[in-house]
């Protein structure tokens, strides 16, 4: 490991060298102290085991760096929240302070953890909001979000400065490609999830020469037993799961708070009868006419189960459903950190991830997708059948729409 041990004197980040009037040497430390310690243990170092995965560094890494940025995501639960009614400025930060933070978090253990060749990581924030005028306070907040969570965890020996928080957030603009390594983050999968309180992820995934070989998705609020029954909704059973997988060595679970990983596989239903599926919560991010269409023509009999986010990749993957649907409206442009970590964990789990004409996506074009309609995603049973059903239902869809 290359973590570095902790010490008195906590390190500004970046280091101020080239000198840099922008630099200041480190968080306030009388707001640092103003909030209650969360009481986490230290995340262990990253050791890759000798385990014949080619990527076993990359893997360890990638899961300390998503397990850190959920710890800064749970943070609501144990900050004091003060109602806007009583006249107090809230203390509960806003969807921003996390996605900005969790991609900073992500994105320093990266590259603190993982030596191998030039850093480029293809991510949906960037500074832009955060440098104009009027900003300067939710910046503020995010590096006394981010700086916290180092202290709590302990790892580095790194703080923050508001110059350094800006020019992290940017690390995430690379366009990725079809040549060399590049990481893959949504830092907030499925905002409208970790606002209602309900599912979100933190997914990130590594291209390696155009292909993810590699993905995790940290999913704090899923159960850590199966949802089948609970419509995404907590089951009041222990929550925060961990999904991994790595090319060719299958796809684990655990719990994001320690626990033997174990290995999980897609269900292995082959009659449409006995599926449920998973698709957007919110209508507005895929065409709930359009996935009734095609459960009524497969014959499934269970109603749809609404999740937000790529947790319902990793529910997929450990056989909570059988089916996943995404049917984006028309004009709607997929990003690669979208389905990235989600598809790499459902194939390793022996399911199949596709567009609706078939393909296998894509991820070397860019930022963005280029694919047919909508993604969908099963066992190998029953892809076929699934396949015929879409594409009646998305005939069906336009010669309706075109006699409108
Ligand atoms: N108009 C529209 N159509 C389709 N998709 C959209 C649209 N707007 C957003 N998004 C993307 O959807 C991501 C949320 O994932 P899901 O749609 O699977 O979950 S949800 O049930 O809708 O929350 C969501 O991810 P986050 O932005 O990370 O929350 C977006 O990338
Ligand atoms: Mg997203």
């Amino acid at each position: 490991s290359r973590a570095l041990a902790p010490s008195r004197a906590r390190l500004p980040y970046p280091p101020p060298f080239p000198a840099s009037s922008s630099f200041s040497t480190a968080a306030s430390p009388s707001r640092l102290l103003s909030r209650p310690r969360r009481g986490f243990q230290r995340l262990p170092p990253v050791r890759a085991m000798a385990s014949g995965n080619p990527y076993a560094a990359e893997l360890a890494a990638a899961k300390k760096a998503v397990t850190l940025a959920a710890r800064l995501c749970k943070v609501t639960r144990l900050v004091p929240f003060s109602p806007p009614s009583c006249g107090l400025r809230s203390e509960r930060p806003s969807a921003p302070h996390f996605s900005g933070g969790s991609q900073i978090l992500v994105s320093l253990v990266l590259k603190m953890e993982v030596s191998s060749g030039p850093f480029s990581l293809v991510a949906e924030e960037d500074s832009e909001e955060l440098r104009k005028d009027g900003a300067g306070e939710i910046l503020e907040e995010i590096t006394d979000l981010v700086n916290e969570t180092l202290v709590d965890d302990g790892s580095y020996n790194i703080s923050f400065t508001k110059e350094g928080i800006l020019s992290a957030i940017d690390d995430g603009k690379s366009e990725g490609g079809p040549s060399g390594r590049h990481w893959v983050l949504d830092p907030i999968d499925g905002t409208k999830g970790f606002l209602r309180g309900d599912q979100y992820a933190i997914a990130l995934a590594l291209l390696d020469e155009g292909k993810v070989v590699l993905g995790v998705l940290a999913c704090p609020n899923l159960p850590l037993s199966s949802i089948s029954n609970t419509n995404g909704s907590s089951s009041g059973d222990q929550v925060g799961a961990l999904f991994s997988a790595t090319i060719g060595c299958g796809t684990e679970v655990e719990s994001l708070y320690g626990s033997p990983a174990q290995k999980v596989t897609v269900c292995s239903i082959d009659n449409p009868v006995d599926a449920s599926f998973f698709e957007s919560y919110e209508s507005a991010h895929s065409m709930h006419d359009l996935t009734s269409s095609i459960a009524e023509k497969l014959g499934v009999l269970a109603p749809p189960v609404r999740i937000d986010s790529q947790a319902k990749y990793g529910a997929l993957a450990r056989g909570d459903g059988a089916i996943y649907l995404r049917f984006p409206h028309k004009g709607y442009k997929e990003k690669i950190w979208d389905h990235a970590a989600g598809s790499i964990v459902v194939t390793e789990a022996g399911g199949i991830v596709t567009d609706a004409a078939g393909n296998d996506l894509d991820f070397s074009k860019g930022r963005f997708l280029e694919l047919d309609t909508g993604i969908i995603a099963t066992n190998k049973q029953l892809m076929p059948s699934l396949l015929k059903a879409v594409q009646q239902s998305i005939e069906e869809k336009k010669q309706a729409t075109s006699l409108l």
